[in-house]
């Protein structure tokens, strides 16, 4: 099990400042959606250089033109791209392509979708992972994403991922689950001591993966 920060929300200074703390205590790091909006794909060229042999994924939820933006995100030095499941299939192979001509991966995010169903039927297209995704907008509303992950697993046997909302007390219920990422956004990066909540994470996922 790996842990994913997601830096969706700091400037990129700020970004790099909160890396240099928790880069050991984590997988992969996320630049956000709106962290792309916000400064484009500099934050992942800034990213790979100073940490090389860290994975970096570009959470830029392609949706339509897949080859033009997997391509422009894996040029930048991203390892993962991100893809909504809800795009059309054509999509979804299209920035798969992509990914097997830089030898790179691809996560389908299931944010806002019939998990099951749909999972089944985007299987056979060969993604990387397939994440479970509460979305911020409707966190509070609705559960959590640990029902979500179950029926996945229990749907594909494809590698999972989890996002959206993802606390301290909530990630252990939630490893058990043995996702393959767990992706974790605010609760590290609005903490007061993000360092010691990555870290804390971190055991609470090793403990887990024993
Ligand atoms: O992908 C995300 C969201 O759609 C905003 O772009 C977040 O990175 C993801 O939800 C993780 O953040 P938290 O929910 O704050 O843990």
């Amino acid at each position: 099990m790996k842990l994913q920060v997601a830096l969706d929300t700091l400037s990129l200074e700020a970004a790099l400042q909160l890396l240099e703390k928790i880069e050991p205590f984590v997988d992969i790091v996320e630049v956000g959606t709106p962290f792309i909006i916000e400064e484009g794909l500099k934050p992942v060229r800034e990213i790979k250089k100073r940490y090389p042999n860290m994975t970096v994924l570009a959470d830029v939820k392609i949706i339509d033109g897949a080859s033009i933006e997997a391509k422009s995100a894996f040029e930048a030095g991203a390892d993962i791209v991100t893809v909504v499941g809800l795009a059309n299939e054509q999509t979804i192979k299209d920035t798969i392509d992509c990914a097997r001509m830089y030898q790179k991966e691809v996560l389908v995010d299931f944010i806002a979708a019939n998990v099951s169903s749909l999972a089944k039927r985007l299987e056979p297209l060969g993604a990387d992972y397939f994440c479970v995704h509460t979305a911020v907008d409707v966190q509070g509303q609705e559960a959590g994403p640990l029902a979500e992950l179950i029926t996945l697993k229990k749907s594909v046997s494809i590698k999972t991922a989890v996002a959206g909302g993802v606390r301290l007390d909530s990630i252990e219920e939630i490893a058990k689950q043995h996702p393959d990422i767990l992706i974790v956004g605010s609760a590290i990066t609005n903490a007061d001591d993000p360092q010691m909540v990555a870290s804390r994470m971190k055991d609470i996922i090793s403990g887990c993966s024993s």
